[in-house]
């Protein structure tokens, strides 16, 4: 558990990352090709008795950049809260604004690292940074070369022939491949959304759906039905998802995840949901009969039962 602080806090000591061992990155999904450049930032702090640390941005810089269709596997806050959960000393938090990721590439690494640098740095080979994202692996090493830092630039993580990376996870989710998106995540993939009302049909079917909306942005799932599970008030639960506008609804609906929730039966309106996504059970089908729907939808039910 890494404590985390602001560049920004009053109280930060510039010194604070002087000798340390670092990774530096974005980091969103914090998945297992992340996880790697930061195990390797806690070895070489070890080797050295030294402290490690994750610097990251509090916000994604692409939110400023290129908000424009931009999906995220996680919210800030959950990316931040993850990366404190690692086996690192300290999550430090460099507040982002564009006059702070337009400096030139050097004048960028001095307003991080001006109170000393880190002994070790460890980021992915095709890391940029600074101005319009001038900055490289090359400028890093120069940077570093005059410090004593040592500039890690690791090759990505490969499953399958691939590079583990944000983009391709994604790619998967939108795609349904839900266990594929938990191996290269190195955990099963999550969102959280509130309950809000829907039309009442949910109770009547005999299967009561939470409605979750989700902001687009946090929106990467592909539409289908599939086996989770459900955190609910602190408590974990078996749970049959659907995904996306449920077509034979189309016209009366805006939610985009309805859960039903197995032996639950609370009114949890307003209340937050995490559903993690563990299998896909079929696609999202307009039925020619309400009766149908129902019969498909408690079939799955009962396979999340017998087999999350
Ligand atoms: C496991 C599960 C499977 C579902 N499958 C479908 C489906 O194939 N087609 C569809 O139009 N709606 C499907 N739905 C959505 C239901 O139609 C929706 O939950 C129901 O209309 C209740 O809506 P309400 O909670 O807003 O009242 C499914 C819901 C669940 C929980
Ligand atoms: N097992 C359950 N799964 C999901 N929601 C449940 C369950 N039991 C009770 N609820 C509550 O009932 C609501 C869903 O009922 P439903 O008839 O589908 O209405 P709505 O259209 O408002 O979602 C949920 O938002 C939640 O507050």
């Amino acid at each position: 558990m890494a404590i985390v602080i602001s560049r920004n806090d009053p109280a930060y000591d510039e010194a604070f990352l002087a000798g340390a061992s670092v990774a530096f990155g974005v980091f969103d999904g914090v998945h297992e090709g992340h996880r790697f450049i930061i195990g390797e930032a806690v070895a070489s702090a070890r080797e050295e008795a030294a402290r490690s640390a994750v610097i990251t941005f509090n916000i994604d810089p692409d939110e400023v950049f290129a908000p424009g269709g931009l999906k995220k596997l996680m919210t800030n806050e959950a990316r931040i809260a993850k990366l404190a959960e690692l086996d690192v000393d300290a999550v430090v938090l460099l507040p982002f604004s564009r006059e702070f990721a337009a400096q030139a590439p050097a004048d960028f690494l001095e307003a991080c690292f001006g109170g000393g640098a880190p002994r070790h740095i460890h980021i992915g080979h095709d890391f940029r940074f600074g101005d319009r994202a001038s900055g490289n692996v090359a400028d890093l090493r120069a940077w570093g070369a005059e410090r004593n830092m040592e500039v890690h630039g690791h090759d990505l993580v490969a499953e399958g022939g691939e590079p583990v990376t944000a983009t391709r996870i994604r790619g998967e989710l939108a795609q349904g491949h839900v266990a594929e998106a938990a191996e290269l995540l190195g955990r099963p993939y999550s969102v959280t959304g509130i309950v809000r009302p829907g039309r009442g049909d949910g109770r009547d079917f005999g299967f009561a759906t939470a409605n979750l909306e989700i902001p687009p942005m946090l929106n990467v799932i592909g539409p289908g039905v599939y086996g989770c599970y459900a955190m609910v008030e602190g408590a974990r639960y078996k749970a049959a998802v659907s995904t996306g506008v449920p077509p034979m609804f189309a016209d009366r609906t805006t939610a985009n995840i309805e859960v039903h929730i197995l032996d639950f039966d609370r009114d949890i309106y307003g209340q937050p949901i995490e559903v993690e996504f563990i299998e896909w059970l079929r696609p999202m089908i307009d039925f020619p009969t309400v009766d149908e729907l129902i019969e498909t939808t408690m079939g799955n039910i009962a396979w999340v039962r017998e087999n999350l």
